[in-house]
């Protein structure tokens, strides 16, 4: 989902690994002029971006020790599953309440599928990722592996999973059966 911790977790599972990284989202920003992908929805639709974006992670699943973010929707469609499955997909699993206060503070105008004009930035952000987690989640749930930040906090005895660094949640992501020791 938008701002899980994709980005920021999958950097440091990668310096972990000592695999490259990518985010398929500025490789499409890269692709398009370095147009923002706010730009690119706006300008030429979400059909382009989709598209944009199954080429793109076509072309990362046939590289190899790299860790790659994907944007939050790339699940929704099955081609995107094929290219996928190359590799070990993780679903990066944050309470809806914790995305939607990460979110908020620092405004939804880069995230086309959230903004809006709203005086209430949490309730509406809240609200928009209610409904796309419903149409998402058995979606997330095709993945190899879940890690759950609400699982992760109370296996190390926190409240609030704003409490877990980027580095607690990236070595709790169950790698070691896909990985050989060779
Ligand atoms: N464990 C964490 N603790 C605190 N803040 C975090 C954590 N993980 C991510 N963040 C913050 O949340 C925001 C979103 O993180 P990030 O960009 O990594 O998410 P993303 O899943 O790649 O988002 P998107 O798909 O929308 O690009 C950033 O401001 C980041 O600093
Ligand atoms: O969840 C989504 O559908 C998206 C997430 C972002 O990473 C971008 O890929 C885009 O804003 C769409």
């Amino acid at each position: 989902m938008m701002g899980s911790g994709k980005t920021t977790v999958g950097k440091v599972l990668s310096q972990v690994l000592g695999y490259s990284f990518c985010d398929s989202d500025s490789l499409i920003e890269e692709e398009v002029n370095g147009t923002p992908v706010s730009d690119i929805f706006q300008l030429y639709g979400e059909g382009f971006f989709r598209d944009k974006e199954t080429e793109i992670l076509r072309k990362l699943s046939i590289m190899h020790r790299i860790v790659v973010s994907t944007g939050g929707g790339a699940v929704m469609r099955p081609i995107n599953w094929k290219h996928m499955q190359n590799g070990i997909s993780v679903w990066l699993d944050v309470p809806l309440e914790a995305l939607a206060q990460r979110i908020s503070a620092v405004g939804t105008k880069s995230r086309p599928l959230l903004h809006s004009d709203s005086s209430d930035a949490y309730r509406n952000t809240y609200k928009r990722l209610s409904n796309l987690f419903e149409e998402r989640s058995e979606a997330y749930a095709n993945a190899n592996a879940r890690v759950s930040l609400e699982n992760i906090a109370v296996k190390l005895g926190y409240r609030d999973v704003s409490t877990l660094t980027p580095t607690a949640i990236a070595i709790e992501v169950p790698l070691s059966p896909y990985l050989s020791s060779g």
